[in-house]
């Protein structure tokens, strides 16, 4: 058994064996499971799931998001000079997918090399998990952190160089330490409680169904409904939300998500966490973002218009993205993130050397 499978096996950690496949799910009516469109060549969008993809497609569109790993060296020498500043989503990029939300624990082995990586780069973690949710599975105190899709900012103020005051409230963190919130959607709360109340009455009768209350998301999940209570759910959810015409319904991981019809999304918790870094006005700035699922598009985009840094997908599967490269799995987001600490350390020794010698 591999280090990682023993560890999640200590946490508890649900994870399919290899042979059994993963059951087959249609989209309720646009894609709500797993998979992404790719396309396959003349035939327009095909959906693909663990099931029916074959490694040839996977291995093309490699070609397009080629791995972060392979390209390690060539990505860093590029860095060089340059002030990196890392962003990486909680679920499917620190953590395995696993069927039950509360148990989406981050291995220790992780939690070790991103609390290194934030001791060497400022580093944030952007989900849409609630905030408090957020930093009980991660527990680092050198990370700045962003719930409800970037609708829920904390950050350490040490880490802060300059950052716009607008919605900020002065907080302290679990050790008490300063910290900044910033919370762009604060007057949706009521309406989202409203939501969320309902929502529990309503749907309790569909086995299966776990509501996840994000503060200012909610999180429908139907990964453990039965296929013929899909539209059922969905039919309950959106009969719900004709009320509500200022929130709106998104989709991730065999989940649905409300959430506040705000312009405010990863992409712009990303600009807001580099601006509250100080990093705001430099052409040198190279953020890294890595995440797995459609939410972290909004931030591939801001990193593709900013013409700077390296956006990842987190993907086993081929899928649209906006992402440049990849990594295949949690596993290889920790690979990656241990290369990093060991390639600012070396750079570091390199610097030191060198100003040594010059003197
Ligand atoms: O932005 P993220 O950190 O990726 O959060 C997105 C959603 O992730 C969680 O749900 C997903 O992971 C669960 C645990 O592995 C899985 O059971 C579920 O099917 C996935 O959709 C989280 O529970 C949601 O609230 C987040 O919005």
């Amino acid at each position: 058994m591999g280090s990682f499978a023993r560890l999640y096996q200590v946490l508890g950690i649900q994870r399919r064996p290899a042979h059994i496949p993963v059951p087959k799910v249609e989209p309720i009516s646009k894609p709500m499971n797993d998979e992404t469109p790719v396309l396959a060549a003349g035939n327009g969008p095909v959906y693909f799931n663990e099931v029916n993809y074959d490694h040839t497609s996977y291995t093309s569109w490699l070609m397009k998001h080629p791995s972060a790993l392979s390209l390690f060296d060539r990505m860093m020498t590029a860095a060089e000079g340059k002030r990196i500043a890392i962003f990486l989503d909680y679920d499917g990029t620190l953590s395995p997918i696993v069927a039950d939300p509360d148990r989406a624990f981050m291995p220790e082995k992780m939690r070790s090399a991103v609390n290194d990586v934030a001791s060497q780069f400022p580093t944030a973690i952007i989900s849409g998990r609630s905030l408090d949710k957020l930093f009980e599975f991660v527990r680092l105190t050198n990370v700045c952190y962003a719930g409800s899709h970037g609708m829920d900012i904390m950050a350490p103020t040490r880490l802060k160089n300059s950052y716009n005051t607008k919605f900020k409230t002065e907080a302290v963190d679990i050790k008490a330490n300063e910290a900044v919130h910033f919370q762009p959607a604060q007057e949706f709360l009521p309406a989202i409680q409203e939501v969320l109340c309902k929502l529990e009455e309503e749907t309790k009768m569909i086995p299966g169904v776990m509501i996840e209350d994000n503060k200012f998301c909610i999180s429908v999940h139907f990964r453990q409904v039965q296929e013929e209570d899909y539209t059922r759910l969905e039919e309950k959810v959106k009969a719900i939300l004709e009320d509500y015409s200022l929130l709106q319904l998104t989709n991730g991981k065999k989940v649905m998500e409300i959430r506040p019809s705000i312009k405010w999304d990863k992409g712009h918790a990303l600009e807001y966490l580099l601006e509250f870094l100080g990093f705001g006005n430099f052409n040198d700035v190279l953020p890294i973002y890595i995440g797995d699922d459609q939410t972290d598009e909004d931030a591939f985009k801001v990193i593709q218009s900013r013409g700077q840094g390296y956006s990842i997908l987190v993907s086993s599967i081929p899928k649209y993205t906006g992402a440049s490269y990849s990594l295949h799995d949690p596993m290889e987001v920790l690979s990656f993130l241990l290369r990093l600490v060991r390639w600012k350390e070396n750079s570091s020794v390199t610097i030191r050397c060198s100003t040594q010698k010059e003197r």
